[in-house]
């Protein structure tokens, strides 16, 4: 499915980042990030603290006032139009809401994405399968969103995420609305996507799962990185 990059330039660098909101609100100031290829990594930090925004930088829902953010070798500031949509397309996001339309079937909300990116049907039918399989809902492929749980519709929503195959996933508390076993399970499927070779970076304030994983963390207090272990 994935394949290993053995490239080292990191994956992801932000540089000298600062974020501020056109309302005033200054939610980063001067942050320095590098992600190498391949890297699982957990950002922690207190609410309003300023992850979400870290991430939005990183596909491109918000622009740094100040600073570069760079993804793969492509400058993020300087991307417009269509060239967005083609880079998004690179990135697996996960949600903490799921984000599925519940007018579909587990299946069509996992295809949909492929199929707005143009796959042929033969091609979505290769790649469901194995997709719903690794996340675990083969066998609810024609059930519909709220018919299941919060932890499988989760799931629906990584599968969603994964099935093109991105490099990068990024995950913004994905586990936010989960027990704890249904967080493992999550953060289980993640790590066995990372060990193909894809670069995971989670952010979440669950500091006991992250104690149980052994993954970089970087922790954002009040817009700045504080701590990184
Ligand atoms: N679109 C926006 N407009 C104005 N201010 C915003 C916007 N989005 C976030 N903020 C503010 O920026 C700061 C950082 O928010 P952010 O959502 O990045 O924090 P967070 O650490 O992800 O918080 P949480 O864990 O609660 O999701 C907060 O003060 C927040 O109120």
């Amino acid at each position: 499915m994935y394949q290993a990059d053995v490239n080292t330039t990191p994956m992801v660098k932000i540089c000298s980042v600062t974020k501020i909101y056109p309302n005033g609100t200054r939610a980063l100031l001067d942050v320095d990030l590098k992600v190498r290829r391949g890297e699982f990594l957990f950002i922690t930090g207190a609410s309003g603290s300023g992850k979400s925004t870290l991430l939005k930088l990183l596909y491109r829902e918000e622009l740094p006032t100040k600073g570069y953010v760079v993804v793969d070798d492509c400058d993020l500031v300087k991307l417009r139009g269509d060239a967005i949509s083609l880079f998004r397309r690179q990135v697996g996001i996960v949600f903490q809401d799921y984000k599925l339309i519940p007018q579909r079937t587990v299946a069509e909300n996992v295809n949909i994405v492929l199929q707005a990116q143009g796959y042929t049907r033969k091609e979505i039918r290769r790649r469901l399968e194995p997709t719903l399989k690794l996340v675990g809902l083969l066998s609810k492929a024609n059930k519909f969103p709220k018919h299941l749980s919060g932890g499988e519709q989760q799931r629906v929503s990584i599968a969603r995420a994964i099935v093109s195959t991105p490099q990068l996933i990024l995950a913004d508390e994905p586990m936010g609305n989960l027990d704890l076993d249904n967080s493992w399970q999550i953060i289980q499927i993640l790590q066995k996507l990372n060990s193909f070779g894809a670069t995971v970076i989670i952010t979440t304030h669950d500091e006991n799962l992250v104690r149980r994983c052994n993954h970089r963390v970087v922790e954002v207090n009040n817009g700045k990185i504080r701590l990184q272990q």
